[in-house]
């Protein structure tokens, strides 16, 4: 088997149609951990029912029926492998209600996929479609580095016809490049690789932003043929850049923060007879061992022995970031719950919130106000958050129109009692704020800077996405007994420091903190 491959969690994203499935099957398929039975089967079933043109996403389709039938199934069934890395598909696309799924997906992914229909793409890009829509969510959520396969070449056609026609290819690109670039990617294809680079080293160093590479690479592909997917299209001579595979190949890794202290958010906690009880999770920082002391909260249990710790049936001495875990606590199953984040007691254990600054991009909503009290989901926590205090508003192109510090009558009106917010700044679709917000029951947070999977949130009501956020500051709950100072704020910047003053007042002041 050889050394231990790095392992990546990869989103695939894109417009309904756009050949989501039928790409990612084909990769699990030819570079994946399905056994020949497996695929034999699949096989057979897709052509007894006439649908062997869905011989790829119908993989993908029978291993998600299979994944929401139970827990059973085998992790490994949603891997594939390059040369250098393990990817993990972290999210079954080619759902309705994809783009839930794609949120929740996202905030977990290292890199990813954007599949492009190289003959319908206009429908992406046209009011409704949801080409640039899912690459800002990506971007925003944390995503720098986007492989764009440019879908169906083998259907694709231009003036001079095709298919696998070069004029149509440049034509998307042409226009998707400099849409990802106003997002914030990097366009990195052929012709402009070495001149982008230097210039995305410059902007970095002009900002003091050295941790990401912002990429998106373009390759025209066929993910039912499989042309440019795993080794070079004969059909399309005129491309000259990498493959699919070899862009896969070639991503940055993830820094995995091993070193950082643990965080591990609960999935689910099971009772297993002979042995008790078992949280799962995935450990997203640092790393859980047998015999150490961990803090749970907000359930408030914190000198917890972990007294084993298993993956994949196999009890482990360690799990590191990105692993699946389950481990046994001596608690019972009713003292911890999904959405609790467990960490070390003696590093940096969590400490549940009291309210965090964030910066929320509204997708689909037409009045954003404080007071509003929609569902988050952040890591595996699903609470009510209250939009406590809109502090500022950038419009859809991004320009600043409403900023709280800027509005000199608000603040010599209010500057004596700035907890109190009372500016009515309303935000609708397209528009992002800066806001305080204000968890209605008790969760863990965690500024994106220091703890990155947990500092990215999707905020959802009336059964959609309507937003989602980037946590850039919080203010923790002290919980000593009788307590009223407050902690300090845990991962405050420059560029917010301008807001902490306008923190809202605790929920719960005057009243005895809860343990
Ligand atoms: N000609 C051609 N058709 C393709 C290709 N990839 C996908 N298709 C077809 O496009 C249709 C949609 O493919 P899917 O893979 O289901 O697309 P998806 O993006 O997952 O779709 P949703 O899940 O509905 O968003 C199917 O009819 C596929 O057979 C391709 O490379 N070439």
């Amino acid at each position: 088997m050889g050394k231990e491959k790095t392992h990546i969690n990869l989103v695939v994203i894109g417009h309904v149609d756009a050949g989501k499935s039928t790409t990612t099957g084909h990769l699990i398929y030819k570079l994946g951990g399905i056994d020949a039975r497996t695929i034999a089967k699949f096989e057979a079933d897709a052509k007894e029912m006439g649908k062997s043109s869905f011989k790829y996403a119908w993989v993908l389709d029978k291993l998600k029926a299979e994944r929401e039938r139970g827990i059973t199934i085998d992790i490994a069934l949603w891997k594939f492998s390059t040369a250098k890395f393990e990817y993990t598909v972290i999210d079954a696309p080619g759902h309705r209600d994809f783009i839930k799924n794609m949120i929740t997906g996202t905030s977990q992914a290292d890199v990813a996929l954007l599949v492009i229909d190289g003959n319908n793409f206009e429908a992406g890009i046209a009011e409704g479609g949801s080409t640039k829509e899912h690459a800002l969510l990506a971007y925003t959520l944390g995503v720098k580095q986007l492989a764009v396969g440019i879908n169906k070449m083998d259907d694709v056609k231009d003036k001079d016809g095709g298919p696998w026609a070069q004029g149509r290819y440049n034509e998307v690109v042409d226009y998707l490049g400099p849409e990802l670039m106003k997002i914030g990617f990097k366009k990195k294809d052929k012709g402009d690789k070495k001149k982008g680079d230097k210039k995305e080293k410059k902007d970095k160093k002009d900002k003091g932003e050295k941790k990401y590479v912002c990429s998106a690479t373009f390759v025209p592909i066929s993910g039912w043929t499989g042309d440019n997917m795993l080794e070079k299209s004969t059909n399309m001579p005129w491309y000259t850049g990498p493959t699919l595979f070899e862009v896969l190949d070639a991503m940055k890794p993830p820094k995995r923060p091993t070193e950082d202290p643990l965080r591990l958010p609960l999935q689910d906690v099971y009772k297993i007879g002979g042995i008790g009880t078992v949280p799962v999770g995935r450990v997203e920082t640092g790393i859980l061992k047998a015999g150490m002391q961990v803090t749970f909260e907000p359930a408030g249990k914190a000198a917890v022995e972990v007294k084993s710790v298993e993956m994949h049936h196999t009890s482990v001495p360690q799990a590191i970031p990105g692993d699946n875990v389950g481990f046994n606590v001596k608690l019972t199953v009713k003292d911890i719950k999904r959405g609790d984040v467990c960490g070390d007691t003696k590093n940096d254990p969590p400490i549940p919130t009291e309210c965090f600054l964030a910066n929320v991009i509204i997708q689909d909503h037409k009045n954003i106000r404080n007071g509003y009290t929609p569902v988050l989901d952040c890591h595996t926590a699903h609470i009510a958050c209250k939009f406590a205090s809109i502090l500022s508003k950038k419009d859809k192109r991004g320009k600043q129109t409403h900023d709280v510090s800027d509005d000199t009558e608000w603040a010599t009106k209010d500057d004596a009692e700035p907890r109190n917010n009372r500016m009515n700044i309303a935000a609708k679709t397209g528009e992002s704020v800066n806001v305080w917000l204000q968890p209605t029951k008790a969760m863990v947070v965690e500024a994106y800077s220091m703890y990155s999977p947990l500092g990215r949130f999707a905020v959802r009501d009336m059964k959609k996405t309507v937003a989602v956020g980037v946590i850039q500051c919080v203010q923790p709950r002290n919980m000593a007994k009788g307590a009223t100072e407050e902690l300090p704020i845990r991962g405050e910047s420059d560029a917010v420091s301008k807001y902490i003053k306008f923190r809202p007042l605790p929920l719960k002041a005057g009243k005895k903190a809860k343990k």
